[in-house]
């Protein structure tokens, strides 16, 4: 399986940049992971919340082969202890799917249109994030969902 993470704009802090760097070097160790990060909305200042979301939801769709799974990184999806996080990667892989894509929403979330087409979606609190943190966040929680499948010390329970 390959896991895709998607986000919308580029990372705008090199603190934060260095940081997924170094989950997704880790990862990468595990499984097949790209982080896909696709342009910004041109002239974004000029569209109402609901287009913007809209174009962005466009993007996202574009991206998708058939076969993928789509999951949503939402604060109103499900929760799962990382424990629970790492169960839900291996039953993907048992499941022989070929691409897991995960998906950062814009600053407003998601337009209908992708909440639609998803298959799942999973809150990593009931707080919200900015959608720049929460590509660490995620980074993190796949690497730590992989140590955990392959027993190693990095997660204490
Ligand atoms: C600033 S939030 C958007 C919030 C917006 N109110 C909404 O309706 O979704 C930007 C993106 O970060 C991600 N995000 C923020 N908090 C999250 C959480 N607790 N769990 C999972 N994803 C989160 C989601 O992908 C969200 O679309």
């Amino acid at each position: 399986m390959q896991i895709t993470l998607l986000a919308i704009g580029k990372t705008d802090n090199t603190e934060l940049s260095q940081l997924i760097a170094i989950y997704e070097k880790r990862l990468k160790h595990y499984i097949k992971f790209d982080f896909l990060i696709l342009p910004d909305i041109k002239n974004s200042k000029n569209l109402s919340e609901a287009q913007q979301k809209q174009k962005e939801g466009e993007l996202i769709l574009a991206q998708l082969q058939p076969g993928d799974a789509l999951v949503l990184l939402d604060e109103k999806g499900k929760h799962y202890s990382s424990m629970e996080f790492s169960q839900f990667l291996q039953k993907k892989m048992n499941s022989g799917l070929k691409r897991l894509v995960l998906v950062i929403g814009g600053p407003y979330g998601f337009s209908d249109d992708v909440y639609q087409k998803c298959n799942d979606k999973l809150s990593m609190s009931k707080m919200t994030f900015s959608h720049q943190m929460v590509r660490l966040f995620a980074v993190e929680q796949l690497y730590r969902g992989f140590t955990i499948l392959k027993n190693e010390p990095y997660h204490h329970q």
